[in-house]
């Protein structure tokens, strides 16, 4: 699937990683659809984005992922601008121990509601075009973070349900392929204003800096530059990708059925 003339949204498009997916959708020839609860951040980036790439390629709508019917108004904007939904990135996330219910509520039921509604317009069988959800998950969602365990379930639930949709989607014949993106650490806001919201867990910082002393990080850009693939090669569905500065990898999970 070429990206050229595809519509995307890019939910937590306003900063960081979602920034990046957006520009590289963009760089790509897609028309973009930010979504972000940042209504300052989304708006001035969506202004710079038309901007460069031109105002008919781009729209903000300010929309928390928490909200069923903010994402609902989000999704029939969508369809109203640009008539159709091909990629969605679910993307927004945050980390925080100290409130750690909303951790949950946006990291794991967010992407769990924002992929639910694409597939109602991207789904063939209900007269979508097909296409592909991302989910962006982390590298927490592949080995536990002990400096914050609860963010560390909801990337877990991230990746589960990733696969477990990737099945269900191939075996429905729904024709929308579902991947995980899991990157290590990388240099945006949620990294960088990690103090303070490690609550109880505050204590382990020493010890998770021990773990980014030894992986490294990377910018966002880095990680983005790889995920190209995730969202182009119609044989990727159901797939994890971890991306760290030690390199880039599909993840082979063991089959429990003998
Ligand atoms: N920074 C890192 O080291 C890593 C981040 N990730 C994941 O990448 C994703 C993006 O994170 P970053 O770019 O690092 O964070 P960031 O804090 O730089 O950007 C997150 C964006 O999401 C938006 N957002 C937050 N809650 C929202 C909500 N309820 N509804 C809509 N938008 C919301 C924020 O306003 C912000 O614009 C998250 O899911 C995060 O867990 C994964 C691995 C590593
Ligand atoms: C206090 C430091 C901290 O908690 C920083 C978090 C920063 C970014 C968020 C997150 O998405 C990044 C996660 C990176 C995790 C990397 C490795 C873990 O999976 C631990 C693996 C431990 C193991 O398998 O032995």
């Amino acid at each position: 699937m070429a990206l050229v003339g595809k519509i995307a949204a890019v939910t937590g498009a306003g900063k960081g990683i979602g920034q990046a997916l957006t520009e590289t959708l963009l760089k790509n020839g897609a028309k973009v659809a930010l979504l972000d609860v940042n209504e300052a951040a989304g708006k001035s980036l969506a202004e710079a984005l038309g901007k460069q790439y031109g105002q008919d390629k781009v729209l903000f709508i300010n929309c928390n992922v928490e909200s069923d019917e903010q994402m609902k108004a989000a999704f029939q904007k969508i369809i109203e601008t640009f008539e159709a939904i091909d990629i969605f990135c679910n993307n927004a996330g945050i980390l925080n121990e100290t409130q750690w219910e909303k951790t949950i509520s946006i990291n794991l039921m967010g992407v769990i509601r924002g992929a639910y509604l694409a597939l109602e317009h991207m789904n063939k069988l209900t007269g979508g075009r097909g296409g592909v959800i991302l989910n962006t998950a982390s590298m927490a969602g592949l080995g536990p973070l002990l400096s914050c365990p609860a963010y560390t379930a909801s990337k877990h639930g991230v990746v589960g349900f990733t696969r477990a949709m990737g099945a269900a989607s191939a075996a429905s014949g729904y024709g929308v392929r579902f991947n995980a993106l899991c990157p290590g650490f990388v240099q945006t806001d949620l990294f960088n204003n990690i103090q303070g919201n490690l609550g109880q867990f505050s204590h382990l910082r020493d010890a998770a800096q021990l773990l980014i002393d030894k992986m490294g990080t990377m910018t966002a850009s880095e990680v983005v530059e790889c995920v190209i693939e995730l969202l182009t090669d119609e044989t990727k569905n159901g797939e994890v990708f971890y991306v760290y500065p030690q390199g880039t990898s599909y993840v082979t999970f063991p089959s429990m059925v003998k």
